[in-house]
């Protein structure tokens, strides 16, 4: 990898994961073998980073080179195109690294339309960083992960049902930064019914709060519950038609709807990443269609012994039949522990 875009990366590196939905992205420019600026997307929102390192410049961006590890957007969205502002300041030349596979209008071609010498340098290692990004482009279902807070003997609940709190606060401000960068949150009917959770992203300076879609099966919805105060419109999944009281303040869908179809209509409106909160009985029915991604485990240092809220409910009759995932990340978080899963 070049030097300028090695060290483009190693500012998406050090940014991913404050992004929220959007890709975490670097840029770097040089003039006369001189870094002049440099720049990160720094967060949901906020300017990307071409803008941010075209401002950094400590002198005239007249004929520089720009070093970017993402295409450069060429679309209105949170923020204006950045193709117009390399434009307007006179960079001569854009070299990115990997492509944007979903591009509104290609950047590429704007660029390379208004004169600018346009570079596509693929690297392996930063297309690996992109690809959970870009997945569900190719699965067309959203990106999903799993998570469940459970205790030391991997309950989610004691046998009553009870859960708050399980993890200590800094894995549950986690647990919000992750909310904030998915679309969607999904839980059961048992756990809305128990809990009443509120399911938005709650993190300092704001956060965007995923679309809540609730699988409610037989259950019925009422005129007290914190989902009716999100600030969006919730996605109700159910059987029972008594719900259809609730239309105007909810997308309420009647019948037995498979898992796979709901990612499906999921996907058709827009959701490209969904985070499923359980319950247990939940959790299992996507575990075992093996629709997900990721599977986030937030342990706490505490035993509750026995209880029927476990992350897979089911048996299994041979160690080779049981579900096998590859260990991605472990963190410690408070006295707690974040464990990230793949699929082995
Ligand atoms: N520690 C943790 O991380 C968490 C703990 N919890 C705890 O878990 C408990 C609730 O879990 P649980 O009782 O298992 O309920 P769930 O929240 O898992 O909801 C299960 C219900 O969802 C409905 N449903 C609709 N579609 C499906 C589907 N495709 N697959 C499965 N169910 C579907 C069914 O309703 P029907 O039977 O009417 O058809 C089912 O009974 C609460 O005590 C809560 O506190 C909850 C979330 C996270
Ligand atoms: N009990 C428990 C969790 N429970 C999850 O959080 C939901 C409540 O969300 P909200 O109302 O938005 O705060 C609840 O319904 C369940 O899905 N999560 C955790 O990280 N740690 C915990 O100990
Ligand atoms: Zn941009």
């Amino acid at each position: 990898m070049n030097r300028y875009m090695s060290m483009a990366f190693e500012l998406a590196r050090m940014t991913a994961g404050q992004t929220g939905k959007n890709p975490a992205v670097g840029a770097v420019i040089v003039k006369e073998g001189k870094v002049i600026g440099m720049g990160a997307h720094l967060g949901y929102g906020k300017p990307h980073a071409e803008r941010q390192a075209i401002a950094s410049c400590s002198e005239s961006t007249e004929g520089a080179d720009i070093y970017v590890t993402l295409e450069p957007c060429s679309h209105y969205g949170k923020t204006p195109p950045c193709t117009e502002a390399i434009i307007e300041v006179g960079i001569s030349r854009v070299f990115y690294a990997a492509k944007d596979l979903n591009p509104k209008v290609s950047g590429h071609q704007v660029l390379l339309d208004s004169g600018i010498h346009v570079a596509h340098t693929p690297d392996a290692i930063i297309d690996r960083f992109y690809a959970p990004f870009f997945k569900h482009l190719v699965s067309k279902r959203p990106n999903v992960t799993l998570k469940c807070a459970t205790s030391l003997d991997g309950r989610l609940a004691l046998d009553d049902g009870t859960s708050s709190w399980i993890t200590g606060e800094a894995a549950r401000s986690d647990v919000h930064n992750e909310r904030h960068q998915h679309d969607a949150i999904l839980v059961g009917g048992g756990t809305l019914l128990h809990d009443d959770p509120k399911l938005t992203a709650r993190i300092e300076g704001g956060g965007d709060s995923p679309v809540p879609v609730i699988l409610l099966g037989h259950g019925e919805l009422s005129d007290d519950q914190m989902i009716l105060r999100h600030p969006k419109r919730a996605i109700i999944y159910t059987t029972n038609e008594a719900n259809l009281k609730y239309s105007e303040n909810y997308d309420i869908r009647i019948g037995e709807w498979p898992l796979d179809a709901i990612l499906e209509d999921l996907y058709a409106q827009g959701i490209s990443s969904l985070f499923v909160e359980g319950g247990s009985t939940i959790l299992t029915s996507f575990i075992k269609q093996q629709l997900y991604d990721r599977i986030l485990i937030y342990i706490a240092p505490k035993i509750f012994g026995e209880s029927r809220h476990t992350l897979y409910k089911e048996q299994f009759s041979s160690m080779e039949e049981s579900v096998h995932l590859e260990l991605i990340d472990v963190e410690k978080l408070g006295s707690d522990l974040k464990l990230t899963y793949g699929k082995a």
